[in-house]
């Protein structure tokens, strides 16, 4: 323990209790330390700390607790430990990582007048870093598992269940076009029939990704099932939506798949609705918006599969 110089002549039972306390301070399993609240001296280190960071003495508390710090440290909380009087203002609590060993405390700070008068704060701190990890790993668990749960698993791009969740938010932000795109491969069974599954996987996939490079950041696409997919385009005008689906469509009638010394040519058929939000008061509102516009996009895209397939119609 860094020991504090005597400020009084110590009486026997002075020295006893004084023992005592060395002796509940050195046992406790965390680190405590005062150190003056204006030149920031360390004025007392007890042993947890000092096996954790080494000897204090004639060292300021920066210089012992935290790594490369030749300054008061900017997260110093010594200013709020008083009050606009200058007075103590009670315990602050917070969590911190050690910028020397890496690991996290749970830290009670206090200002309190020390033996000779003197402001100082004195720290208590305990090694949470194990609990800090369980939350960390919680924390990526829980955004893991949203994630796959908003995600078409070969794809990666969104499953119908987060597509009908954003198209949601979407059609809530009002008075605005909002055009919808729905597409299906044609003759996708031929596909597996000829290639076989692992190919026809390998060609959905190709076909997402040609999507993926006609889009806009805000426009909304996903795997609705099987080989049929959907495509959102917020702020989107009807003509536009039709000159994305033509763009789409061409795309995959000009860049077959190159796989494995084969060439797989894949086309799909389209279907397009659109409107222009209305004023909308209630999420239901929204919800029975979408279905009209998946809806009329779905009868659209079968037009388009009796009309010949590789083409595409929209919804009058
Ligand atoms: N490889 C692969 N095939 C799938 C997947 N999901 C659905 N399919 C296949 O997609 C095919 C869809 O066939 P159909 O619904 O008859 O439609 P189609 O052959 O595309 O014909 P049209 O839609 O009428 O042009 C079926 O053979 C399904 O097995 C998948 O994840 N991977």
């Amino acid at each position: 323990m860094t020991k504090i110089a005597p400020q009084h002549a110590e009486t026997g039972s002075d020295t006893n209790h004084s023992q005592a306390i060395d002796t509940i301070l050195n046992s406790l399993d965390a680190l405590v330390y005062v150190s003056d609240l204006d030149t920031y001296d360390l004025l007392y280190l007890n042993d947890y700390g000092v096996s954790v960071w080494g000897e204090a003495k004639g060292k300021k508390c920066y210089q012992v607790l935290q790594s490369a710090q030749h300054s008061p440290c900017q997260f110093c909380t010594n200013p709020k430990l008083l009050d606009e009087k200058g007075n103590p203002a009670g315990v602050h609590v917070w969590e911190f990582q050690n910028t020397q060993n890496g690991r996290w405390y749970q830290c009670r700070d206090q200002a309190i007048h020390w033996t000779d008068g003197r402001l100082v704060r004195i720290e208590i701190a305990t090694d949470i870093t194990e609990r800090k990890q369980m939350e960390q790993a919680l924390i990526e668990a829980k955004s893991t598992a949203e994630r796959l749960a908003d995600t078409d698993e070969l794809t990666q791009l969104y499953n119908r269940r987060a597509f009908f969740n954003l198209g949601r938010q979407v059609a809530q932000q009002t008075a605005q076009p909002l055009a919808f795109i729905m597409f299906d491969i044609d003759h996708f069974k031929r596909i597996n029939d000829r290639w076989g599954h692992a190919m026809g996987d390998a060609a959905l996939i190709h076909i997402a990704r040609l999507t993926q490079t006609k889009l806009r950041t805000n426009d909304i696409l996903a795997r609705l099932g099987g080989e049929e997919f959907g495509l959102i385009l917020p702020n989107t005008h009807h003509e536009q939506a039709w000159q994305v689906a033509e763009s789409i469509r061409h795309g995959f009638d000009t860049q077959p798949l190159q796989l494995d010394g084969y060439s797989i040519h894949c086309t799909a058929s389209f279907g397009i609705s659109s409107l222009s939000l209305p004023q909308i008061n209630h999420p239901d509102e929204a919800q029975a918006l979408l279905e009209t516009l998946f809806n009329n996009a779905d009868q659209a895209m079968m037009q388009a599969k009796r009309a010949g397939r590789n083409q595409v119609s929209d919804a009058a």
